[in-house]
């Protein structure tokens, strides 16, 4: 049974690509990523600008979708990951898709529909929930955002899934913002819980030359109240995809 009563829903997408996961825990999985069109926010630094176009992309419906994965499957391939844009923003269609197409899959979102991601909690295996800061400029409420991002990792927790936090810092970051938010969301979690925090250094990388020293003071400074990992883009330094 679909989720919207049986009706054939479609989404937009602007690319299904096969490539080697370039960020986060996962680093190294072969995957299919499937890149939603449209976004809810708008982060100044995002390297995804085309596919933020409501317009961009085709419209395809789950069993096309499942189609071009099947054309894209590779000995080595780990899982699929709902990507985008925003994925959260197509949550029925993934629910649609993953009722009928039980892969493991990965959801790479920026936490701001938790009522969204409940759609799809018992569905995917593994989560990677950015964190975005004031400086991103993502949204003009931001109070509000990292209030939603909580409430999407206190699901994340109460449901065990596989998942972890990740922040985008630029040379310009101030490490006190990050280690504040480190501070909320390790206050906010059950005591035994842990909740990994990726930093991701922004690309392009040159912007680090001679900086990534503060790389290190980010990851001190958050370290007091979380597991850190910090990470760069894979991908681009291998010029994959
Ligand atoms: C393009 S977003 C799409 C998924 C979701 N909207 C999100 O923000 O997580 C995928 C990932 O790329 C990261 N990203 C985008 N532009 C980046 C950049 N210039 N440098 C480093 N990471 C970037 C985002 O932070 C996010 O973790
Ligand atoms: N190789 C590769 N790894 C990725 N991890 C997250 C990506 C994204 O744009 O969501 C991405 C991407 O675009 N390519
Ligand atoms: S939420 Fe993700 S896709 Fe949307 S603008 Fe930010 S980084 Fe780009
Ligand atoms: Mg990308």
């Amino acid at each position: 049974m679909q989720s919207n009563g049986g009706l054939k829903i479609k989404s937009r997408i602007s690319e299904v690509f096969s490539s080697i996961q370039g960020e986060g825990k996962l680093i190294g999985r072969r995957q299919v990523f499937v890149r939603f069109t449209g976004c809810n926010l708008n982060c100044n630094y995002c390297d995804t600008s085309l596919s933020r176009d409501p317009g961009y992309g085709e419209e395809i419906g789950i069993d096309s979708l499942y189609q071009k994965i099947s054309e894209l499957k590779t000995p080595d391939l780990h899982s699929i990951s709902f990507t985008g844009g925003e994925p959260l923003l197509h949550a029925d269609f993934i629910k649609d898709f993953l009722e009928k197409y039980p892969l493991t899959s990965m959801l790479e979102t920026n936490g701001s529909l938790p009522g969204e991601m409940a759609k799809l909690i018992e569905l995917v295996d593994y989560v990677s929930m950015d964190v975005k800061l004031p400086e991103h400029e993502a949204v003009s409420n931001w109070d509000d955002l990292l209030d939603q991002e909580i409430k999407s990792i206190k699901l994340l927790i109460e449901e065990g899934i596989n998942s972890y936090c990740k922040v985008v810092v630029q040379p310009s970051t101030t490490t006190e913002t990050v280690a504040s938010i480190a501070a909320r969301i390790r206050e906010e979690i059950p005591e035994t819980s842990q909740m990994p925090l990726i930093v991701q250094p922004a690309s392009p990388l040159e912007l680090w030359k001679g900086r990534t020293h503060k790389l290190l003071e980010i990851s001190e400074k958050a370290g007091e109240h979380l597991d850190v990992l910090t990470i760069p883009q894979v991908h681009k330094l291998l010029n994959l995809r």
